[in-house]
């Protein structure tokens, strides 16, 4: 029943049509100076939703019903969206996805950043991804339960901790389509249970890999610590024997309480120590990056290469330039600028990172890269002996760039800044606190993860303050 003259109340039921997509997913209504934020909303559906929290400025609804499609809708390709964690957008047209990513990134960076509309690259849609099904290189899949009742696949939407069965995923490759339900058939019928932090428990994560160039296929299985692993041998020889592109088959052991996709002991490796991924440039030369079972590397392969080369488009960087790539992963971004640049320095937290940077840097015959070990939380964190740099490409984890580095940055004071960033909102931040020497000049977005909230940004800040 619609209420619209009366002021609404929890519980209410209300019409509206949604406008447009928040960044995090939810759609927006507005209704008699209120804005109202509704989950699983298209815009341009007129919807019945129930008011379930009201405050002074807005209000949060649940979607009842659709009473008038909109022309943004697609229809869902896997049977699991909805109750599946993992997608959240695969009702909505992708070049609608596209329009709405890039309007949010815009809106957060003029709301929180003071970014003008007017720069170069704002309100432009997200550049979409080249694959929009199949595109992840990686997959981690979580643990639940015991025997008959085990169950593998990813976090229920809106759950911490219940875990859906998904049997396949269609963001994966074909080729990796029938792993998390073999998997599940096997430890569902071993003696071990999932996991669960301070309830005991063996089975943790399950990690799937695969080369888009070459097709090899990495299974890492993550458990908890245990005086026998007899169960891992049975499920290596399964998998071996039916997927004929699997190439390594990684086994880890994890104490660390939060439920990530990591492993801390290595106990066993089977066959390829790595799988190798390779990126072109857009004028065709390549790029390989070795790949070791907790190595870092973007999700998704083809649409890293257009988030790579957009980094050296706008870094323009000349032959004589010294490039700094601060929390460079495995050397991702620097080694793609690596033969327009006289040297790249990269910085890494991770020790184990770091050495795949070296291994990946000499795999590429690569000579002009150097990687060092530092954390770039510590106002020391970047030595002072090193050659000045003339770009400094930033990558942070979403936090953003930690405050002493930020002031390293402005003491270096090189020509520009290229900031790569899953987070718009501490991108924006970050560059308002750069704003003494530094302005955001271009921007752009790359869909890294079509039919999910998330959005990768790059943005160039020129250095205007020349003293
Ligand atoms: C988003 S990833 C960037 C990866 C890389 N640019 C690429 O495309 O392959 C962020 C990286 O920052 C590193 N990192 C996180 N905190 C750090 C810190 N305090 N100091 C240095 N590196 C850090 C992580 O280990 C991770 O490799």
């Amino acid at each position: 029943m619609t209420n619209e003259n009366n002021a609404l109340a929890k519980g209410s039921t209300i019409e509206i049509e949604i406008e447009s997509l928040a960044f995090g997913g939810q759609g927006i209504a507005r209704h008699e100076g209120l804005t109202i934020f509704v989950d699983n909303a298209v815009p341009g559906q007129v919807l019945s939703c129930e008011i379930t929290k009201l405050k002074k400025r807005f209000a949060f609804a649940k979607r009842l019903e659709v009473v008038t499609h909109s022309k943004e809708e697609a229809t869902p390709f896997c049977e699991h969206f909805g109750t599946c964690g993992g997608c959240l957008h695969q009702d909505i047209d992708y070049k609608s996805q596209t329009y709405w990513k890039g309007r949010q990134v815009s809106d957060t960076l003029a709301r929180i950043g003071k970014i003008s509309q007017e720069t170069e690259g704002m309100g432009k849609d997200t550049l979409g991804s080249p694959l929009e099904t199949g595109y992840r290189n990686r997959m981690n899949f979580s643990f639940q339960g015991y025997g008959d009742e085990l169950t593998v696949g990813f976090k229920k939407r809106g759950s911490e901790t219940e875990v859906v069965s998904v049997g396949t995923c269609p963001l994966l490759p074909e080729s990796c389509k029938n792993i998390p339900a073999m998997v599940q058939s096997y430890c569902s019928k071993s003696k071990y249970g999932t996991y669960r932090h301070g309830k005991g428990g063996y089975w943790r994560k399950l990690v799937v890999r695969v080369s888009h160039e070459s097709g090899k296929i990495m299974i890492h299985v993550i458990t908890a610590p245990s005086k026998t692993h007899s169960a891992i041998k049975g499920l290596e020889e399964l998998l071996f024997a039916e997927i004929p592109d699997l190439k390594t088959f990684a086994h880890s052991t994890r104490i660390g309480r939060p439920d990530i996709a990591a492993g801390e002991r290595l106990i066993s490796l089977k066959g390829e120590p790595f799988i190798t991924e390779t990126l072109k440039k857009s004028d065709g030369t390549p790029v390989s990056y070795k790949i070791s079972p907790n190595a870092f590397f973007q999700t998704n392969s083809a649409g890293a290469e257009v988030l790579f080369q957009n980094c050296l488009d706008m870094a323009a960087p000349a032959a004589s330039d010294v490039v700094y790539d601060l929390f460079c992963g495995s050397g991702g971004i620097g080694m793609f600028m690596a033969s327009s640049v006289k040297k790249v320095i990269g910085f890494e937290l991770s020790k184990e990172t770091v050495l795949s940077a070296r291994e990946n840097a000499e795999l590429n015959k690569i000579e002009n890269c150097q990687y060092i070990t530092a954390n770039l939380a510590d106002k020391d964190g970047i030595p002072v002996e090193l050659p000045k740099p003339d770009v400094i490409v930033l990558d942070p984890p979403r936090s953003g760039v930690p405050a002493p580095t930020l002031a390293r940055i402005l003491s270096m004071a090189p020509e520009k800044i290229i900031y790569v960033s899953c987070n718009p909102s501490t991108l924006a931040r970050d560059a308002e606190r750069l704003e003494g020497k530094y302005t955001l000049t271009k921007f752009s977005s790359v869909d890294m993860f079509p039919h999910t909230a998330h959005i990768e940004c790059i943005a160039l800040l020129t250095r205007h303050d020349k003293s």
